[in-house]
């Protein structure tokens, strides 16, 4: 038997839904392809279920800061009861969406999709025919090739674990291993952190990498830099892990972090002749494939920009306006604010620190150091920094941020760097204060 759609979709994450919820709702015939949960890796197993767990670990970080002004902060986690809190808020999420993505008129099909031809998709025996197909697989954790891979765990099963081991070991120093590695050790595991360089959070603006490491390291996190993990084997009741250089560390969970790989292989892309590569599904600046009536959005694609869950919306929103013919434009990213949930926080928007150094004469660069101010002061926050970029027009183009608020600080200066707003813009918003935003106007003095 034979389906034939309008658009079909192969993945239900974030860089799908965003696209088939419109393209349904204006007419078109919609189907979405999903092995998993609905709803994708953000909803899943990253962004969300990462964000409930951190709930406590912030509130116990911003606290700790408060024992200089009398907070005495006491507090014992019950990690059993937060995953349970966590699991029964977004155990319905998926549910809510599915009933309401078919409600918008989308079909949502079960199993796992592979190309039989350039318009046709089997999923389970059964063929699909589309006009237009949308690749949105995303990524998954890469793998080791070591010896004992199959002991290790992912973030997959990190963010479901009932129960937080004694010691713990996070392979790598990225995004995953940063922010597991502050959340299970304000929960009260022993971390380990295995990196192969010696750098933590590639991209970032390393000098706050290098205070947050520092950071981590007075809160009981060990860093065991430029070691390669050759093995990992059952020691006991536990796990032992050896580097090439012979360290040896046991833990009851070892966590591979070491990055993610984008999920092409079951797609038989040569079926319907889609060119990819390690890093992904290659696209024009359309979003369109080396087949022109399959597309790609989300983390699957073959990019330079962060692949994030706002990166994989916007595109979904541009491709949704180009199945419908109101854009017809190449997509133009805009700067996509990043953020690393660790504690603190850092996080960045526009140009880079090191980018403006390598273009000294297009760029101004100014630190600043926000712990300073009063109200950094007043909550304890004095580590607290901020770096401004501004371009020869005095106008702000990037940020980056180290702070337990560095989410809220990015965030409001996001629309001043993407916008291109001026020191006269500035001084004509009224913000409500104390707040951070009420300083903005004064960031624009050189
Ligand atoms: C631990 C973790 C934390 C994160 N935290 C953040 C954060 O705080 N902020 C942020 O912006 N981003 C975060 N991210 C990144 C974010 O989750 C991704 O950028 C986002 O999910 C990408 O969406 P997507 O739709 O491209 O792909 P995905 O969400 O990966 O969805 C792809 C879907 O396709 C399905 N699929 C794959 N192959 C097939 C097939 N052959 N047939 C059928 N279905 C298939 C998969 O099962 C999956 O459900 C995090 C990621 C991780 C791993
Ligand atoms: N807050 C967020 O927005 C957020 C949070 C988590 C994940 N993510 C997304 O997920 C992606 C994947 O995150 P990630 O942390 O898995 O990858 P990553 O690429 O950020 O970091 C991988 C780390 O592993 C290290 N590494 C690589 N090979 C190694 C080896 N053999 N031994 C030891 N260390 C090794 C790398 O040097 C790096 O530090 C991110 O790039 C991001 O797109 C985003």
């Amino acid at each position: 038997m034979m389906t034939a759609f309008d658009i079909l979709f192969i993945g239900s994450g974030q860089g799908a839904w965003n696209a088939a919820l419109p393209l349904s709702m204006s007419g078109k015939k919609v189907a979405i392809i999903e092995r998993d949960k609905i709803l994708g890796v953000c909803t899943n197993y990253g962004c969300n279920p990462k964000i409930i767990l951190d709930g406590p670990i912030k509130l116990m970080e911003d606290a700790e800061l408060l024992e200089t002004a009398g907070l005495q902060s006491e507090f014992k986690l019950d990690w059993g009861k937060l995953m349970e809190h966590k699991n029964k808020i977004l155990g319905e999420l998926p549910k809510t969406m599915e009933a309401n993505l078919k409600k918008a008129g989308i079909e949502i099909i079960r199993g796992e999709a592979r190309f039989t031809d350039e318009h046709t998709v089997e999923v389970a025996g059964t063929s699909y025919t589309a006009e237009t197909i949308v690749i949105a697989t995303g990524q998954r954790p890469a793998e080791l090739n070591i010896p004992g891979e199959e002991l290790l765990i992912t973030s997959n099963e990190f963010l479901y674990l009932p129960e937080l081991p004694e010691d713990i070991v996070l392979i790598g120093a990225g995004y995953v291993a940063m922010e597991l590695a502050s959340i299970a050790s304000r929960a009260g595991s022993r971390v380990h952190i295995v990196q192969v360089s010696d750098r933590v959070l590639n991209g970032f603006h390393q000098p706050y990498a290098r205070q947050l490491t520092e950071k981590m390291k007075q809160d009981g996190i060990q860093f065991h830099f430029n070691e390669k993990v050759t093995a990992v084997q059952q020691a006991g009741s536990g796990l032992e892990l050896q580097t090439e250089s012979g360290l040896k560390l046991q833990a009851g969970l070892i966590v591979n972090a070491t990055g993610r790989i984008p999920n092409v292989e079951p797609l038989q892309l040569e079926a319907a002749g889609v060119m990819y590569n390690k890093r992904g599904i290659e696209v024009n600046e359309y979003l369109q494939t080396s087949t022109s009536h399959i597309y790609a959005t989300g983390d699957i694609l073959d990019k330079k920009q962060p692949r994030l869950t706002p990166t994989a919306v916007f595109e979904a929103k541009y491709l949704a306006g180009k199945l419908l013919g109101k854009v017809n434009e190449p997509i133009q990213y805009p700067p996509i604010a990043t953020i690393a949930f660790t504690a603190p926080r850092i996080a960045q928007v526009g140009i880079t620190v090191e980018e403006a150094e390598a273009h000294g004469d297009q760029y101004k660069v100014q630190p600043m150091e926000l712990g300073k101010q009063w109200d950094f002061a007043g909550r304890g926050e004095a580590n607290a920094h901020l770096t401004l970029i501004h371009d020869t027009d005095n106008k702000l183009v990037g940020a980056t941020a180290y702070s337990q608020e560095a989410l809220e600080i990015i965030n409001s200066l996001t629309p001043f760097i993407t916008l291109g707003l001026t020191a006269e813009d500035a001084a004509k918003i009224v913000y409500a204060f104390p707040s951070f935003e009420t300083m903005i106007p004064r960031y624009f003095q050189s």
